[in-house]
């Protein structure tokens, strides 16, 4: 059998070409047993050349439609009808969707679009798209398409506003010039990754969801039955008590679509839905996907390279090739295209296949060139469904009234408190399951407080072991910095990607995330502080009064605020693999600084700045003070016939400290925490904006 190649360049032998395109049409195809069929191939009875998506179409999809070289005539599922999510045996009701109330269909048109970006100092720029333009009329499911490198997701993102730096050119939205606010405020964008929250059931997922979309002015039974109707839509009612991290892939990208559906949006960008999927839940994704669309919505995503089943699903396709548009239109006047534009589909060839491997220039780059002409770069209509019927800018305008004006600024659905209580409620319920932030460093706390006081049993009230207790000051000091410091390096790079996909979408603004991501994190940070605290305190002897060991506590958790803080804004700045790298080598210069090693007076005068900015240094200077300081007694010579410290007094003076500094180092250590949280939300803003 000809290869599809060899039909292309040399005729399909006994196949009049001329319908080509996937549509072969063969003199005699029942005398023909040596044909195969794979996959991707649709060829068509003669009786239905106009569309191979409806009518009687020969299909061989999977095995049992070739059976003995033979092939078997399968008439094409209508596609129409609903779909049914057999996996998770929920029938599918027409009414499932009764809370989604339809929406009025917005027609998006782009004209001469191109996107530049920067590729860094000195480096100059690079265009991804060259001046496309194009037309996504509403109520359709659209397919970008092209090979990969094309400018698909780039084409989706500077469509979606998710990308609005070096984006040229004009995008309307029903004839109107797009107004990015208002058009964020009706549309949402699934990722091609699934950013969900792992240690949350889907459940759980889709309340939070709910109730930083819907807020609280939807009732509570309102809410259900959203959820409800789409838990069921989505075949995922059945798993709504099932952690995220352990559903399907399928399952995600099903979960993905379900959070965003909450408050209804009109246009939906979805980035490769199918990716990743075996072809029963591609079909499944897209069949959901297109039954949204009959209700209004327009739903736009970028697949690779369809199967001719999931093909035939779109209404319409965009196919890029380096930037340029090489095609246009309706799914099933694809073949008819490539025949009037001279390059036929072989026969048993999936159009989808073909046009990319057109795309991909594997018939020769003036291919390439004759279909950016033949599709006039997207400007050209023609080749959609019904061209006549396409209302044109002005038309559009007309018929869709000027969109009242929103005061409100703010593109999220609810009010800050509303966004920080949910967020918290959120915060609290990962905490709770999360074995590393929580559990974990309850644990290493209490291991380490132990080996501690194992290990400086006593040296707390014995004047000769003065140096030992300092040295366990030090060491309890680096334990709260650097421990906290480590773990909160990984929490931003861990939820960047959450962090995008749900502020892009609206679901709260960086003030509120910030706010309760602070908040979230105290009652863990103060019980293992304090655990720590009261066993290394206890055990090492160190002063029984309840002042000093106010102090000392107050000190431990100022500098685990100092750490966290410092972690937050490496984690902020860098990715994961700098950040842990950066953040103990950042440790060490702030550790020579503290007048541990050198004492504060022996320091060269060139390098007494490092101890200002050392918060290791106020943090031993306050331990010293609550220890030693308040004009301690003598201490207890037990273990040797001379104590050299037994007058803390002399120890104080030998390490130049005064132990009079506690609230110097307080302010300090406090004025560096905010310092530190006001850099790293700076950062974190402006790296989000610089995604964009
Ligand atoms: N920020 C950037 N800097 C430099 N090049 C970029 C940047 N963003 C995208 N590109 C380049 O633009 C081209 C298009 O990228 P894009 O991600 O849109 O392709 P795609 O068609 O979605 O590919 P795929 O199907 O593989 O995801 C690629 O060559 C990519 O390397």
């Amino acid at each position: 059998m000809p290869t599809a190649r060899e039909q292309f360049f040399y005729g399909g032998g006994d196949t009049v070409s001329a319908i080509g395109l996937g549509i072969g049409i063969s003199e005699d195809s029942a005398t023909s047993p040596s044909r195969v069929y794979n996959s991707t191939t649709v060829p068509v009875s003669t009786t239905n050349t106009s569309s191979w998506r409806n009518g009687t179409t020969t299909v061989a999809t999977n095995g049992t439609q070739t059976k003995h070289g033979q092939t078997q005539t399968t008439p094409l599922a209508p596609l129409a009808p609903l779909p049914e999510l057999e996996e998770e045996k929920v029938p599918y009701d027409g009414d499932t969707m009764s809370n989604l109330p339809p929406r009025e269909p917005v027609d998006i048109e782009f004209k001469e679009l191109s996107l530049t970006v920067s590729l860094g100092f000195k480096r100059g720029s690079k265009e991804i798209l060259h001046n496309v333009s194009g037309k996504f009329p509403g109520s359709q499911l659209i397919a970008i398409m092209g090979p990969s490198g094309a400018g698909k997701s780039t084409l989706l993102d500077a469509l979606s506003g998710f990308k609005t730096t070096g984006v040229d050119g004009s995008i309307l939205c029903n004839g109107r010039r797009r107004d990015l606010p208002a058009f964020r405020r009706m549309s949402c964008y699934i990722t091609q990754d699934d950013r969900l929250q792992p240690l949350l059931t889907v459940s759980e997922n889709m309340h939070i969801a709910a109730d930083l979309k819907l807020g609280e002015k939807v009732s509570y039974e309102e809410k259900e039955s959203r959820i409800e109707n789409i838990l069921v839509l989505l075949g995922l009612y059945n798993h709504d008590q099932t952690l995220t991290m352990r559903l399907s892939g399928g399952q995600k990208k099903r979960l993905s679509i379900a959070m965003e559906l909450i408050n209804n949006p009109t246009v939906m960008f979805l980035d490769e839905p199918t990716t990743g999927l075996d072809s029963s839940s591609c079909t499944k994704v897209l069949e959901l996907l297109k039954t949204l669309t009959s209700q209004g919505r327009t739903v736009i995503c970028t697949i690779h390279q369809p199967t001719a089943k999931l093909f035939q699903i779109f209404d319409q396709v965009y196919v890029l090739s380096a930037g340029n548009c090489v095609y246009q239109g309706s799914t099933q006047k694809l073949v008819p295209f490539l025949q009037t534009v001279d390059l036929p589909c072989p026969m048993y060839h999936n159009p989808a296949d073909y046009i990319i491997e057109l795309a991909c220039g594997e018939y020769g780059f003036d291919k390439i060139d004759t279909l950016k002409s033949a599709t006039e770069n997207g400007s050209c209509l023609t080749w959609f469904d019904n061209p006549g019927s396409l209302l044109r800018a002005e038309q559009l305008m007309r018929k869709h009234p000027i969109p009242k004006h929103n005061k409100n600024r703010s593109l999220e659905n609810t009010g800050y408190a509303n966004q920080c209580s949910v967020l918290l409620r959120r915060g609290y319920i990962k905490s709770r399951r999360d074995t590393t932030m929580t559990h974990l460093r309850i644990v290493v706390n209490i291991a380490v407080a132990i080996l501690f006081g194992a290990m400086y049993d006593r040296a707390g009230r014995e004047g000769s072991r003065v140096l030992d207790n300092y040295n366990l000051l030090f060491a309890i000091l680096m334990h709260h910095s650097m421990t906290t410091m480590m773990l909160t390096v990984l929490t931003f790079p861990i939820e960047m990607s959450i962090l995008i996909k749900e502020h892009f979408n609206r679901w709260y603004s960086m003030k509120a995330y910030y706010t309760a991501m602070t908040i979230v994190d105290l009652p863990v940070s103060i019980i293992s502080c304090f655990i720590f605290t009261v066993i290394i305190y206890c055990w090492s002897y160190q002063p029984m009064e309840w002042v000093r060991f106010w102090m000392f506590f107050a000190i431990s958790l100022l500098t685990v605020f100092v750490g966290q803080s410092i972690g937050l804004m490496i984690g902020a700045w860098f990715d994961v693999v700098n950040g842990t790298f950066l953040a103990p080598v950042l440790t060490i210069p702030m550790m020579m600084f503290a007048g541990f090693g050198v004492t504060l007076r022996d320091l060269p005068s060139y390098l007494k700045w490092g101890s200002h900015i050392s918060h290791l240094r106020y943090g031993l200077e306050g331990f010293i003070g609550a220890i030693y300081g308040l004009d301690r007694g003598i201490l207890e010579c037990n273990e040797a016939p001379y104590c050299h410290y037994r007058y803390p007094k002399k120890f104080l003076e030998e390490i130049t400290m005064s132990g009079d500094q506690f609230w110097n180092d307080v302010i300090a250590l406090s004025a560096m925490t905010i310092i530190f949280r006001a850099v790293s939300y700076i950062v974190l803003k402006a790296k989000i904006k610089s995604v964009r």
